[in-house]
Order: C-alpha cells, then sequence, then structure tokens
C-alpha cells in the first residue's frame, strides 16, 4: 500500500498540492487527470522525492518515504521509476546501453562509472526490449528512434530498475495515437502481468477511463474525485476541469461537454 497522508507542497505561498490524501493498494492502474497546473506533475514527483512536500508524509509499506535519505533514498527512488513525457533517454547511447542505465542503483560504482555490465545484465536488458517489441533497434543510437519507440526503451529501462511502482508523468503527452495506445498497452501489460503498481498523469478522460481501474482528479491543487471511471461522471468531471466547456484547457480537447449536458470523449489520446 502506498499512502500519502495529508501532503502539501508549497511554491512560495501557492500551495500546487494542498493536504492530498490517497491510500494506492499494490497492483493498483491509476490515472491522475486535471487541468494545466492543478497539481498532478507535483503530486507524481513527490512520490519519487524528485520534489519533497512542505508537510504531510508518504509511506510504501511500513518505510515513511519522505524521511529517507543517502543510500536508502536513491534505493526508493530506483524502485519507483518514473517515466517522463520527454523520455529523458541519452541521445548518443544506444538503446540497450539507455536500457542498462537502470542498473546502476543494483551495480557497484566502478561498474555504473564505467558503464561495464555483465552478461546476464545485458540479456535481461535485452528480455526488456523484446517484451516491449522493439529488440531490433537494441544497438541504435537513442535518438535514431521515433518518439513511441524512445518511450518504450524508457519503460524497458525502468522494468531493469525492478521496481515496486511506475510513476509515469504524462507519458503519452507526446505522442500520435497509434504510439500513445501501443505505450498505455505496455503500461497495462506491466500492471497485470508484474503486478506492479502504475500511476500516471494523463491528460485525456478517455485515456484514464479505458486503462486505469482508478482515477484520481485535481482541481487548484486538491484531490477532488478519488474513484472508480464508472463513478467520474459528468457532474465530477465538471468539478475537475471547470464548468464552462468551450474554455477547457486545450490541452484535453479531446473532452468536450456536448449539448444536453453529456460528456463526450473522442478516441484520440493526447
Ligand atoms: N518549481 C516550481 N516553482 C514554482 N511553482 C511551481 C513549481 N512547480 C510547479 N509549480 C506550480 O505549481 C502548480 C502545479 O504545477 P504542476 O506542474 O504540478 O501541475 P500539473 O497539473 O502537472 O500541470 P501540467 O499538466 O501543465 O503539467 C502550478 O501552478 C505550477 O506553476
Amino acid at each position: 500500500m502506498l499512502i500519502i497522508d495529508g501532503v502539501t507542497r508549497r511554491f512560495g505561498e501557492k500551495a500546487a498540492v494542498a493536504n492530498a490524501r490517497v491510500e494506492i493498494p499494490v497492483g493498483s492502474m491509476v490515472g491522475v487527470i486535471g487541468r494545466s497546473g492543478a497539481g498532478k506533475s507535483t503530486l507524481l514527483r513527490m512520490i519519487n522525492r524528485l520534489i519533497d512536500p512542505t508537510e504531510g508524509r508518504i509511506l510504501f509499506e511500513d518505510t515513511d518515504v519522505t524521511r529517507l535519505r543517502g543510500r536508502e533514498l536513491r534505493n526508493w527512488r530506483s524502485r519507483a521509476a518514473m517515466i517522463f513525457q520527454q523520455f529523458n533517454l541519452v541521445n548518443r547511447l544506444d538503446v540497450l546501453t539507455n536500457v542498462l542505465t537502470g542498473r546502476l542503483n543494483h551495480v557497484p560504482l566502478w561498474r555504473s562509472l564505467t558503464k561495464t555490465y555483465t552478461d546476464a545484465e545485458r540479456t535481461l536488458a535485452l528480455r526488456a526490449l523484446e517484451r516491449l517489441g522493439i529488440a531490433e533497434v537494441a544497438l541504435q543510437r537513442a535518438d535514431t528512434l521515433s518518439g513511441g519507440q524512445q518511450q518504450r526503451v524508457a519503460i524497458a529501462r525502468a522494468l531493469l530498475q525492478e521496481p515496486r511502482i511506475i510513476l509515469a508523468d504524462e507519458p503519452i503527452a507526446s505522442l500520435d495515437p497509434l504510439n500513445a495506445k501501443v505505450v498505455m498497452d505496455a503500461l497495462r501489460d506491466i500492471n497485470q502481468h508484474d503486478g506492479i503498481t502504475v500511476i500516471s498523469n494523463l491528460h485525456t478522460l478517455d485515456t484514464a477511463r479505458h486503462y486505469c481501474n482508478r482515477i484520481v482528479g485535481m482541481a487548484n491543487g486538491h484531490i477532488v474525485f478519488d474513484g472508480t471511471p464508472d463513478e467520474l461522471d459528468d457532474a465530477v468531471v465538471r468539478q475537475i476541469y471547470g464548468t464552462e466547456g468551450a474554455t477547457l484547457d486545450e490541452r484535453i480537447t479531446s473532452t468536450s461537454i456536448v449539448p444536453g449536458g453529456k460528456l463526450a470523449t473522442a478516441a484520440t489520446p493526447a
């Protein structure tokens, strides 16, 4: 269980996240939705401690993640693997080496500095690439791949971290619909087959509804909804995104309120 226990993060006077409380059982597939600036990234990054909370605690099983320092913090960051919108690969390195960097926290310092990996580690990396359907690009430079392929490399790298949780910060926001589907399918497969909790910030409701068994809705730093896709009705959607359908954030344009008050969602992911 991951417990976000009254977590607040202020930037100056502004609370990017305000008194957030959520309990996420192991093996959940969670979509975090909300307008731009709602606090989604800040919430996700606090779980991995890329950003520290101003108040509150984050607990994973028996560990208070907010108190970790040094080696223990590095271990936690490895176990709570992040995936970013812009993939964050090392462009000049080949795909296999990028994936192997997921092992850095598991190997002695001299091996991480010299980027020396064992055959067993290389096999592990190749298997991860195979699983994601991109083993054939293993020796190509990362910057020669399409965005969808790069994001799959980032997921393979995350798998090599042997994570308990994957935190995906808008993983499909830079991808076309087809690649977005491939990446979301891969995250769902990992969630369902490996039992790894996946928490993903998503810009479109239809993607969150389709892939997630739990949705957390944020507005102005507050968690205003926490439930199943079925419970996410029109009134809740308006609370999350605001009432004026016509002025909704352009980044959720696949969501619109049609005459008669019904929510319409197009099939196009962000
Ligand atoms: N490092 C920072 N310094 C100052 N303000 C910040 C910082 N990071 C985030 N904020 C502010 O906190 C609020 C929440 O930002 P956050 O990035 O978490 O929102 P978001 O829902 O992820 O938005 P988006 O979908 O646009 O990424 C915003 O008002 C943002 O400007």
